[in-house]
């Protein structure tokens, strides 16, 4: 018997993920912005209509949270929560971030889940979707404790994540240490040496260019978007957000492209650098953040010329190209219409979700090149799908090799995008086309699979 077909409706459909998803703002934005490109694509496509393939892509598959205890250095008992999302397994495993930060919850956790189940899918290699992590702080941790956590983490995550099942990698607050505690518990736990998580590092399993690779590929995506109008990035002025792994590479690439990147922040406030922060300046980020684990408020007392504002985000700066690269929601409707005022005009985000839904609709509004962190900032997952491809084959590509596949896959995701959402006046609305483009890859492996 054949299933009996509903038609979608946006507002019933929004409606009913209000009511299963209560308190949760973070991952009904993320829906909601899917669901209002993507539900008029199902109306207007036979195959799709009637199948409730959207109903079940925002119900993951398995959410799992547990008791995550450790020991501090001051002898006490710590109990945090952790988390493991496993939203969508249709073309391949599940494959995301964890994400060690205080402000960790389920809807933060899902609404990320569900953004890397399209990413993935744009990226073309064969990754399902999931996210994780924990609300534990890093900040001020010692790396005794750091250890001790990711070890108890490990000691339940690892029961449901292996190399062709669940494959995690970094996000906010963890990083190649991080990495590489959560590895060698797995490794003692499960007694094999398998390549169950990315971002590892080059010694045990690592690919080159892992952690070049969401800041590069942000990049790759802004020089794509700009391409369509004949321009390039040199000579552009740069605003970057963040100071972590991706605003880094992000900053690295942009200078050797000719760019000059002005700004850098994190949780404490930004940095503005007028005369560009260039490769000496970004080594001494680098070390800032990577080894001391200082606040970016130490970069004026380096470089005097520079100025530090305390508790703001860089979006009144005047640039050309905007790149936020620390976290979510940092770029409100204001923010936007200040940056628009200031006459940027390219918006390529490394973040996830870093434009609240005004600050997208100004962008669009403006018609200006707007790309959203789906598409842009691709490349540090597909270069995690890379390593994986190099373990299962038990070799390592030279730098160039990963370099050179990875600009392919940013400028495949690019086009993508333009298929699916190019408008008849030639404006390409890079949401709708990433959302579609994910949604048909996804959507056609899960039909073929039937109603499971
Ligand atoms: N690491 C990766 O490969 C990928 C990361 N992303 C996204 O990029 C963003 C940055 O991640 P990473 O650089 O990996 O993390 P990270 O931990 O290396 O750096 C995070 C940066 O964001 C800043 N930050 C965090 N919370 C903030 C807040 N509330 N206000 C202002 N600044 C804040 C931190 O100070 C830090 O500079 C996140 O949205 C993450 O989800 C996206 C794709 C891949
Ligand atoms: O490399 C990965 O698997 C995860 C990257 C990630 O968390 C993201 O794309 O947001």
């Amino acid at each position: 018997m054949e299933p009996k077909t509903t038609k979608l409706e946006l507002k019933k459909f929004m409606d009913l993920v209000k009511k299963r998803n209560p308190h949760e703002p973070e991952y009904l934005q993320a829906v909601e912005e899917v669901a209002e490109t993507v539900v008029p694509f199902i109306l207007s496509n036979e195959i799709y209509n009637g199948k409730q393939i959207l109903t079940r892509m925002v119900e993951p598959e398995r959410v799992l949270m547990f008791r995550v205890p450790w020991i501090n250095d001051s002898g006490e008992i710590i109990v945090n929560r952790g988390y493991r999302i496993e939203m969508n397994s249709a073309i391949g495993p599940y494959k995301g971030g964890l994400r060690f930060h205080p402000t960790v919850n389920l809807s933060i956790l899902k609404f990320l889940a569900f953004e890397q189940v399209y990413k993935n899918a744009l990226t073309t290699l064969p990754m399902g979707g999931g996210k994780g992590g924990s609300d534990f702080d890093p900040k001020g941790k010692s790396d005794v404790e750091i250890m001790r956590f990711c070890q108890s983490f490990m000691s339940e995550l690892f029961r449901h994540i292996g190399p062709n099942t669940d494959i995690p990698a970094g996000d906010i607050g963890v990083g190649s240490r991080e990495i590489g505690y959560l590895f060698g518990m797995y490794k003692k736990l499960r007694n094999e040496f398998t390549g169950v998580l990315t971002g590892k590092g080059m010694s045990w399993g690592g690919s080159l260019i892992r952690p070049e690779a969401t800041g590069y590929g942000t990049v790759y995506f802004a020089q794509s978007m700009l391409e369509t109008r004949g321009d390039t990035l040199k000579g552009k002025t740069i605003t970057v957000s963040g100071s972590g792994n991706v605003a880094q590479y992000a900053c690295e690439k942009a200078t050797q492209l000719g760019a000059k990147v002005v700004t850098l922040s994190d949780s404490s406030g930004y940095i503005y650098d007028a005369e560009g922060i260039n490769e000496d300046k970004l080594a001494f980020v680098m070390n800032l953040k990577n080894n001391i684990r200082g606040r970016i408020s130490e970069y004026v007392k380096e470089y005097p010329n520079a100025t530090f504002f305390a508790g703001e985000r860089p979006w009144g700066i005047k640039c050309d190209v905007a790149m936020p690269c620390a976290t979510q929601n940092e770029v409100s409707g204001e923010d936007a219409k200040l940056l628009l005022s200031n006459g940027c005009y390219v918006i390529s985000e490394g973040a996830n979700m870093p434009s609240t839904p005004e600050a997208v609709h100004n962008f669009q509004a403006a018609k200006i090149l707007y790309a959203p962190g789906k598409a842009s900032n691709a490349g540090g997952v597909a270069t995690s799908g890379l390593e994986m491809s190099q373990n299962s084959l038990r070799i390592n590509w030279t730098r160039d090799e990963v370099d050179k596949r990875l600009k392919k896959i940013m400028a495949d995701i690019h086009d993508s995008c333009t298929k699916y959402g190019k408008n008849e006046n030639g404006y390409i609305d890079y949401v709708r086309g990433a959302n579609i483009a994910g949604f048909v890859k996804v959507a056609d492996a899960m039909l073929a699979h039937g109603v499971v």
